[in-house]
């Protein structure tokens, strides 16, 4: 099966953030702010308030490729994309997400810790494979034990991943490497610190 053409924008990207806040307005912020740092992809989670309304805002922007992540289901899956979701994350293997991310042309990026898991999100149809959580299932050598019996396959490692493992699951095959709190604090946010956020996200961009 042929790559999805939006994989090697992840690949080059090397870092999707993943936006996971309790405030919407937060959300926002943290998100300009990675914007002013160069940042131009985003995974937008579920677990913000009206995050559909974040994803249409920012998928106005034809510069930005945006996500939806945490998707619990279809329909969720339907309203994100309706809004301009061009990627699905979810941190379990869910076969329902498949046919929206299709009719939609919209990769699906699914979540699995072990072989079988892997397999099975793979059997599924997911284009991506979320090693989720990243860090507690072993770090970037679950990762290179993974990639050893899944040659080919585009590993997202997630969870745990901050700039100073960056490389590291990169070296161990993963394609790029989704980063959460580490990259955007709430609480950094919330104390309005953007000078801290942009510093860890210039260090994204010089490894990049
Ligand atoms: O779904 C992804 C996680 O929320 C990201 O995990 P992290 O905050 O440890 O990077």
């Amino acid at each position: 099966m042929s790559e999805h053409p939006l994989i090697g924008q992840l690949k080059a990207a090397r870092v999707v953030p993943v936006v996971r806040m309790k405030n919407a307005a937060h959300a926002a912020t943290a998100v300009r702010w990675l914007y002013d740092a160069g940042l131009r992809i985003f995974e937008i989670t579920m677990t913000i308030p009206d995050a559909p309304a974040l994803i249409r805002e920012l998928s106005s922007d034809p510069a930005l490729l945006v996500g939806a992540g945490t998707v619990p289901d279809a329909a969720t899956a339907d309203t994100c994309l309706r809004a301009g979701a061009r990627f699905v994350v979810s941190p379990w293997v869910d076969p329902d997400l498949v046919a929206p991310c299709r009719a939609a042309g919209a990769i699906l990026m699914s979540g699995a810790t072990t072989p079988t898991e892997v397999r099975a999100a793979l059997k599924a149809g997911a284009q991506v494979v979320k090693v989720f959580p990243a860090a507690s299932a072993g770090g970037p050598a679950h990762v290179k034990a993974l990639t050893s019996v899944f040659p080919g396959i585009v590993f997202c490692p997630t969870g745990g991943v901050d700039p100073s493992n960056l490389d590291a699951y990169l070296s161990a095959g993963a394609s790029f490497v989704g980063m959460g709190g580490k990259l955007v604090d709430e609480g950094l946010v919330a104390a309005n610190d953007r000078a801290a956020v942009m510093a860890v996200a210039q260090q994204i961009l010089v490894k990049a």
